[in-house]
């Protein structure tokens, strides 16, 4: 039958959270986020197996029109499918032919690019009785009609307009109510959730995840309770103390709660923040919350006074494992830390914490669930280069879990980073040698001063949360690989950095198929049946936050859905190569601007374009790779805002030709540092 809109509005409207809990059974849709409110992203399907993987083949394949990450996960009810792109952008897709339905660009205004730390990326929508939601990378909230995309609703959900607040998460729906974060905790910002009635977008509760100005009343007991655990001579309401909420959710029908994960705190360097010290609730926290009223019930904080940009916000799922004899309901979680947590989802109580690769700044965990630190990891004058860094053990790229198996499946990766106490730090002071400070970031530390000492590395570790220990492992040669799919086939899938699409065998993690597939990936697949064929789909579009300034393929297509079966024939589209060019070279320049230029390079450019001629570009452009005519015209270039439909800022209120000429001299100066003689 066609996908006439009645039949959309029809199977659509059929989609609230009991039909979510039914299609867990049968897998035969893909109706949210993480597949079922569990978000184990394992599937029920199992047509496709570690016998005839080897078949698998494209049905087709839809050009997203994006040059920035892609991060959704499709969601796919009743052979239609709901994926996002860059800058928040919706695609209505049959997904029987790839053809397009309908499209909704919420419009993002392109000079809110620089308000977010980490691509302009969206992890994508919910379904829920007859409408898409989608929160936008400026702080939108829009419920739309899912047979034509036409807006029904629209809010911000922004408290502060003043403050940098962005989306990047997945909205979700939990009973009847629509639910988002936000991100901003590089720059200074209070993080927050705010749950909407789905029907009418009427504003139904709000949850702070750390306290306001203690001046203030505090808005609920939660909040009485963190206000004690942070020191007011850090001000830290003045940095908004952060706590963003920009990924994780789930929710437990039966136990009656939701789940969130909460974020790093702004300033990063809780020095600075709570300069008495204080776990500084609710940082870096599980925290389960009444879905109806948004009340606090309890919480797990994994790295109180959290320091390093560590965050909760990663995946996590609900599982329900027998541990030591017994049957646990419990929640999976692996942040960015380094650890591998099993927590008690009844009440919050710690079950266990493992690393799962190198960590430093804690040796374990005691039987209460607090870290046993390495006291040098929060030194305030001296040098750390935490394992794991800001980018984490491992990111937002969801892992899955297997209860055939027992497996989680997790992208594990790590990116080396110093951090230096920045005693100078004041709130929104622009200077040089600040990471980012031009562009309004606050961190307290000062990054890669000393040179990191630790080398990239990613892969895919298959982890038996109840042995707490790897059951296999892949290389994957470097950082920022996709995120995984599990089936009752016995099958993993993941998209690489290195621009394939791959499936293993769960059990052993033999390797059974690959695909290349233009890009490198970071989202995770979803998989899905259409008139009793099981279908695999992945949206790749290379991005994020590593992905900005590095990449590890030389494909460099536009963001794409691929959709595949088993004996699909179409054709694979060719793939976009990088221009390689030279390192620039045959512009002058002063040597007594490299030093100057270093400092405003660091506090303006770093976040985005990385270090000249050493990191490769990502999909923003190393400038140590750029013609000698754009490096040529430089100050005039970055004045005169000429790249502002991309998202990058016009710097005229903030820098002058004589700053630029000294950012050139830096640019100029590490290529040759680095030019092979
Ligand atoms: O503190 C925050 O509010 C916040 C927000 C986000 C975001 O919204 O994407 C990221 C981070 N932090 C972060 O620390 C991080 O490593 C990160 C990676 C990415 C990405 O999309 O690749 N986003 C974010
Ligand atoms: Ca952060």
């Amino acid at each position: 039958q066609p996908l006439t809109p009645d039949r959309i509005r029809a199977a659509t409207g059929r989609v609230d959270g009991e039909f979510i809990r039914q299609n867990a059974a049968t897998g035969r849709d893909w109706p949210s986020y993480g597949l079922n409110h569990a978000e184990n992203r394992f599937s029920p399907l199992r047509a496709i197996t570690t016998e005839n993987v080897s078949q698998l083949g494209l049905v087709w394949s839809y050009d997203l029109g994006s040059k920035r990450g892609v991060q959704a996960t499709p969601v796919v009810v009743d052979g239609v499918m709901y994926v996002t792109a860059s800058w928040s952008v919706v695609h209505a897709l049959n997904a029987r032919t790839g053809e397009k339905l309908w499209t909704f660009d919420p419009q993002v205004p392109r000079e809110y690019g620089e308000k977010g730390c980490c691509d302009v990326v969206n992890r994508g929508v919910a379904v829920h009785r007859g409408k898409v939601y989608v929160a936008s990378y400026d702080g939108r909230l829009f419920a739309l009609d899912a047979a034509t995309g036409q807006k029904v609703w629209e809010k911000d959900t922004v408290i502060d307009r003043a403050r940098p607040y962005t989306i990047s998460g997945a909205v979700r729906v939990f009973k009847n109510k629509v639910v988002i974060g936000n991100g901003g905790a590089e720059y200074g910002v209070r993080g927050y959730l705010t749950a909407y009635d789905a029907e009418t977008g009427e504003q139904a509760w709000r949850w702070f995840s750390v306290p306001g100005d203690p001046a203030k009343p505090p808005e609920d007991e939660s909040m009485a309770r963190a206000m004690k655990t942070w020191d007011p001579a850090g001000r830290w309401w003045e940095a908004g103390g952060g706590g963003t909420m920009w990924d994780t959710m789930t929710y437990d029908a039966e136990l009656d709660l939701m789940y969130v994960g909460t974020g790093n705190g702004s300033p990063w360097n809780r020095n600075l923040r709570s300069p008495a010290g204080g776990d500084n609730l609710y940082l870096h926290s599980i925290v389960a919350l009444k879905p109806d009223t948004g009340e606090y019930v309890w919480h797990y904080q994994h790295a109180p006074g959290e320091t390093w940009d560590y965050t909760a916000v990663q995946p996590m799922i609900l599982a329900d494992l027998t541990i030591e004899g017994q049957p646990r309901k419990v929640i999976l979680h692996a942040p960015k830390n380094g650890f591998f947590y099993v927590i008690d989802r009844t009440d919050g109580r710690f079950i266990s914490a493992r690393a799962h690769t190198e960590v430093n700044w804690a040796t374990g965990y005691d039987n209460e669930g607090r870290p046993i630190e390495n006291p040098a990891a929060r030194d305030p004058q001296k040098t750390f280069e935490a394992i794991p860094t800001a980018y984490g053990a491992r990111n937002w790229h969801p892992m899955s879990f297997n209860p055939q198996t027992g497996l989680v499946y997790m992208p594990v990766h790590g990116v080396p980073l110093s951090l230096t106490p920045d005693q100078a730090w004041r709130h929104n002071a622009n200077r040089p040698g600040a990471f980012q400070s031009g562009t309004g970031w606050n961190l307290g530390y000062l990054l890669n001063v000393e040179a990191p000492k630790a080398q990239p590395f990613g892969g895919l570790v298959a982890w038996d949360p109840v042995k707490q220990q790897a059951a296999w492992s892949q290389d994957l040669g470097g950082p920022w690989n996709g995120g995984t799919l599990t089936t009752a086939g016995n099958l993993v899938f993941q998209g690489t950095a290195d621009a394939r699409f791959v499936a293993y065998d769960a059990r052993d993690g033999r390797k059974l198929w690959e695909v290349p597939v233009g890009s490198g990936v970071v989202a995770a697949p979803a998989t899905y049946e259409i008139d009793g064929q099981q279908y695999v789909s992945i949206a790749v579009g290379w991005g994020g936050v590593y992905g900005i300034v590095q990449r590890a393929s030389e494909r460099v297509s536009p963001g794409r859905v691929y959709t595949f079966r088993i004996g699909g024939q179409a054709a694979m589209p060719t793939a976009v190569m990088a221009e390689r060019r030279p390192l620039v070279s045959g512009i002058a320049y002063s040597k007594a601007d490299v030093e100057a230029g270093t400092g405003l390079y660091v506090s303006h450019c770093a976040g985005c374009h990385g270090v000249p001629g050493v990191n490769s570009g990502g999909n923003v452009p190393n400038l140590g790779y750029s013609r000698q005519e754009t490096i040529e015209a430089l100050p005039h270039l970055v004045l005169s805002g000429a790249f502002a439909d991309q998202g990058m800022p016009r710097f005229d209120q903030r820098l002058d030709e004589a700053r630029l000429l000294k950012i050139r001299a830096f640019i100029l100066a590490t290529v040759d540092s680095v030019r092979p003689r």
